[in-house]
């Protein structure tokens, strides 16, 4: 197995030969942080998105992970989902249960979907309130330096445009720093209506990761890691810096081709 690792600050970067590797890596790193949130507060509060990412998860179904993990401690929250009932294909929770959590002993009150049933600004309201509740309750840590939720981990999936949650270049949803969870009815990807976490939401949390896969993810992993591409100052990806968390990103080679350490 081959790996590199470049650690700057609270951010680090992993670049993996192959997916397999990358996905082995990142179970492992799941339950690491999976273990400390358990020892600090007895449970895990942790945030997923769609996209290639839930299948990169997969490696968590292996025995080493089912046996060892108390799966009652997980509450599951989506970073964003896309407005539609939960048996509908485009619906990520569809795509997470299919593949991953419907084949793991978590408890269903543990599971937080998204009312994909209502309209999208009140799906983003009741979902904000649900988070809200068990800030309050401590299932989700509160941060001490602004209102936010502290979730012990939130996992984005960044798209080929650099967008990450339904956070997307150059949208104002980029702005919205008042909610936690807000809405949009314009994304540049199917389906149109979304519900999303805010930046404010991801800076907050204790630990962010970032997944990128392909070549064709390598120019905006460049713009976002390097910091290069004034052309797109809203880059979502690139506005992903935790205030105090940590955030790791987790690359295979190709979608790494372009970063600078690597020319
Ligand atoms: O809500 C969505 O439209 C998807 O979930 C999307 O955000 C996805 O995560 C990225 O586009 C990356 O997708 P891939 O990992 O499949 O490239």
């Amino acid at each position: 197995m081959s790996s590199s690792r470049v650690r700057e600050n609270r951010r680090e970067v992993r670049i993996h030969d192959s997916s397999y590797e990358l996905s082995t890596d990142l179970a492992d790193y799941i339950a690491e942080l999976y273990e400390s949130s358990i020892k600090e507060r007895g449970t895990f509060a942790i945030a997923i998105s769609g996209g290639s990412l839930i299948s990169l998860m997969r490696e968590l179904l292996r025995p080493a992970y089912t046996t060892t993990i108390d799966w009652s401690k997980w509450c599951i929250f989506w970073t964003d989902e896309r407005v539609v009932p939960k048996n509908h294909v485009d619906s990520n929770y569809k795509l997470a249960n299919d593949l991953l959590l419907s084949m793991l002993p978590i408890i269903p009150s543990h599971v937080h979907t998204v009312k994909g049933t209502l309209s999208a600004q009140e799906a983003a309201s009741k979902y904000g309130y649900v988070i809200r509740q068990l800030v309050r309750t401590r299932v989700i840590k509160a941060s001490r330096s602004n209102d936010c939720p502290k979730f012990d981990l939130i996992l984005l999936d960044m798209g080929v445009d650099g967008h990450v949650a339904s956070l997307f270049p150059n949208h104002p949803v980029l702005e919205v720093k008042s909610e936690w969870v807000t809405f949009i009815v314009d994304s540049p990807e199917h389906p149109p209506e979304r519900i999303t976490f805010t930046l404010s939401v991801i800076n907050s949390a204790a630990n962010v990761v970032v997944v990128a896969t392909g070549e064709e993810k390598a120019q905006a992993v460049r713009m976002a890691i390097d910091d290069v591409g004034p052309e797109h100052p809203l880059l979502p990806a690139r506005m992903v810096q935790p205030s105090k968390g940590k955030l790791v990103w987790f690359l295979d080679n190709e979608a790494a081709s372009m970063l600078k350490r690597n020319s």
